[in-house]
């Protein structure tokens, strides 16, 4: 007898089951009817409800009021069991609940002193596996061990949606790796506290306010922990692709870096002088949203942890100096509008705007004339040896701003990253190291745009490794330990990522076609992917909508709009602003924009889309790589659990 005829054999009158429930998602109920495919069953409220047998999911009575620790001891694991389990455990405090090898923990959004001590690591260093409660700590212990037993590299992968706790989490894992592998006490400052000490500067120009996180960051990070003889020796911090988007576009009730709060914020009256700043409401770039103070934070207190922050990782005054005058300059650049003159030709002409303009050039320390030329023109080749210049309109030029300003906050950016790895410093002679993979969850919004496009692109990626790594391994430890387990056909998602990534005709490439072809707009291109996919079971093309197209991804369906993929997926410095930048009288600036890379033609460029696809396949390799060369060691985290909910029952 199938699975699936047995279930309904035994499913009958009395039957404990789970129902679905507007309010709850799922209700406790008990069957008191059944009519072939029809169940009726009465919930713990009293109610009445009909449903389908394929929607009346057994209830198992033997879970206990705090769940069980492992989820394969479940009876059934699906859906309602899952969310059953977690919640009783949530419920006293137990965040965190193992699945077979994988750690899923719920974010308690409260402190838990009781679980994060000294005493709490000591206790799981002396442990075996699975003596103590599931903890974020015994899956830094196993790769730690496991590291030193097999001296291979291991890897842990943190992942949920934005807020679920992956930050935390890392800093937690790297508390744990601090205790059993920091150096003895008598040192100089050691390496993992250089580490953490880094987390506020990357924190304070990476991180912004989201509808969902106060404090969310906007990269991806990789952090390797290296050791020699078991001890930290180096470290690195990796980060992937920063949301620069967020620069020059925020909607309430969000915000923009917390960089640029904190420096109007706290700066002296001097600074603030110099620097020309006013209240952050008068600047574009961070009035679009009515979001300007957020009650945990403040700024004016974290300005002065930043500036520790930096004086720590031995960033110079003079070099501070020069961030904030780079960060006021991209605040200056954004409050500068165009105005159309004759001929539809922009112009810089208000007042207001010339005294950006010239506040934004005095920061950079570049010509003002030649900055206003960078922003309102732009040279195109006519020949191999002539060239024209282009009289941009008010629209383009606006465009074009906002590019520089994007650009030279990456830089920056970057810049910050490279300070503090050479700050902690790497160890050539390592030859193992921990990696902490800190990488954001599937994400699907109202309006979802390029950045959804590019973490859901990483989260596909990531689901393809744990279909071919972990399910497959996972289902061979049930069977090996004889557990009553039906093999699950999971779904494999390599259609959507040859959608995605496919060459010549997946969508990264079209896109990065629509970026290199002169007349194209988001219609033509949301056109062009519905001409391209019209057959393709993963895609559909609204119908009204003409820019909005959907994807069926693994963890379900999510609608993106194409409006701003083109600009979003361009990733070159124009090379007027290159030149501009790389003349700038600020050692500083000029740094940031080395000449080597204005010799890169636009059409030469690496698109963003390419880049996700690449770094994607970068982290997945490193997962990959450990799970072949050493051990992997997942932990997963979610709020809402959908995510891990994939990997089991799908
Ligand atoms: N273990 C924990 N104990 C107490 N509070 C926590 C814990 N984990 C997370 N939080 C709370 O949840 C907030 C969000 O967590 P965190 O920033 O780590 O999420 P995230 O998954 O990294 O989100 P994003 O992807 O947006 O960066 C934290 O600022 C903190 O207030």
């Amino acid at each position: 007898m199938g699975s699936e005829e047995a279930r309904s054999a035994a499913l009958g009158i009395g039957s404990p089951v789970w129902v679905e429930d507007v309010e709850n998602a799922w209700i406790e109920a008990t069957v008191v009817k059944r009519d072939g495919d029809a169940v009726t069953a009465r919930t713990v409220h009293g109610d009445l409800v009909e449903t389908r047998m394929a929607n009346a999911l057994p209830r198992d009575e033997d879970v206990t009021m705090r769940g069980v620790d492992d989820m394969t001891k479940l009876s059934y694991l699906h859906e309602p069991g899952v969310l059953h389990n977690l919640y009783a455990r949530y419920k006293h405090d137990e965040i965190y609940t193992y699945t077979g090898n994988i750690l899923i923990a719920v974010n308690p959004f409260t402190r838990l002193p009781h679980l994060f001590n000294t005493y709490m690591m000591k206790q799981y260093q002396d442990a075996q596996p699975g003596d103590l409660n599931p903890h974020v700590y015994s899956v830094a212990d196993a790769a730690y061990k496991a590291m030193m037993e097999e001296m291979k590299s291991q890897s842990i992968l943190v992942s949920g949606e934005s807020g679920a706790g992956k930050t935390e989490t890392t800093k937690q894992i790297m508390q744990y790796l601090a205790f059993v592998g920091g150096r003895t006490v008598g040192d100089n400052r050691s390496v993992e506290q250089q580490v953490l000490q880094s987390n506020p500067l990357l924190e304070a120009f990476g991180n912004a306010k989201t509808v969902r996180n106060n404090n969310s960051s906007r990269f991806g990070k990789f952090v390797e922990i290296q050791f020699n003889n078991g001890k930290i020796s180096g470290a690195a911090v990796r980060t992937y692709l920063l949301e620069r988007s967020r620069v020059t576009q925020i909607s309430t009730p969000e915000r923009n870096y917390h960089c640029f709060y904190q420096l109007v914020a706290g700066a002296s009256h001097e600074d603030a002088e110099r620097l020309k700043l006013g209240p952050p409401d008068s600047f574009h770039y961070l009035n679009q949203s009515k979001c300007v103070e957020v009650g945990a934070i403040d700024d004016c207190k974290e300005y002065q942890l930043t500036r520790e922050a930096m004086d720590i990782v031995g960033i110079t005054t003079e070099e501070q100096e020069a961030i904030f005058r780079t960060i006021a300059a991209v605040l200056h650049l954004g409050n500068i509008e165009f105005n159309s003159g004759e001929s539809e030709a922009s112009e810089v002409s208000t007042e207001k705007s010339k005294f950006h303009l010239k506040a934004a050039a005095d920061m950079l320390m570049c010509d003002e004339e030649m900055l206003e030329k960078s922003l309102t023109t732009r040279i195109m080749k006519a020949t191999r040896t002539e060239s024209i210049t282009k009289i941009l309109n008010k629209s383009q030029a606006t465009d074009n701003r906002d590019a520089l300003a994007r650009t030279i906050y990456a830089k920056l950016f970057d810049w910050l990253v490279n300070k503090v790895n050479k700050s902690i410093g790497q160890d050539p002679h390592s030859t193992v190291l921990i990696g902490v993979l800190d990488i954001y969850g599937f994400e699907s919004f109202e309006i979802n745009s390029f950045e959804q496009f590019c973490i859901n692109l990483t989260n596909e990626k990531l689901q393809q490794h744990f279909n071919t790594h972990v399910f497959k391994m996972e289902q061979a430890e049930y069977r090996k330990e004889e557990i009553n387990w039906d093999d699950i056909d999971f779904v494999d998602n390599i259609d959507v990522l040859d959608l995605i990534e496919k060459r010549p005709l997946g969508i990264i490439a079209l896109l990065d076609e629509a970026c290199m072809l002169p007349r194209s707009t988001a219609e033509s291109f949301a056109r062009k992917l519905g001409d391209t996919f019209h057959n393709h079971k993963r895609f559909s093309k609204h119908k009204f909508k003409r820019t909005a197209f959907t994807i069926d991804h693994y963890a379900g369906q999510v609608e993106y709009r194409a409006d701003l993929f083109l600009e979003k997926n361009k990733d070159f410095v124009v090379p007027e602003h290159q030149q501009l930048l790389h003349a700038s009288k600020c050692a500083f600036v000029s740094g940031l924009f080395p000449l080597d890379e204005g010799a890169k033609a636009p059409s030469k460029f690496m698109s963003i889309g390419s880049q996700f696809k690449r770094n994607g396949w970068i982290s997945t390799e490193h997962c990959v790589m450990y799970a072949l060369h050493g051990r992997f060691t997942a932990l997963s985290m979610s709020r809402s659990l959908t995510f891990y909910f994939a990997f089991f029952v799908v």
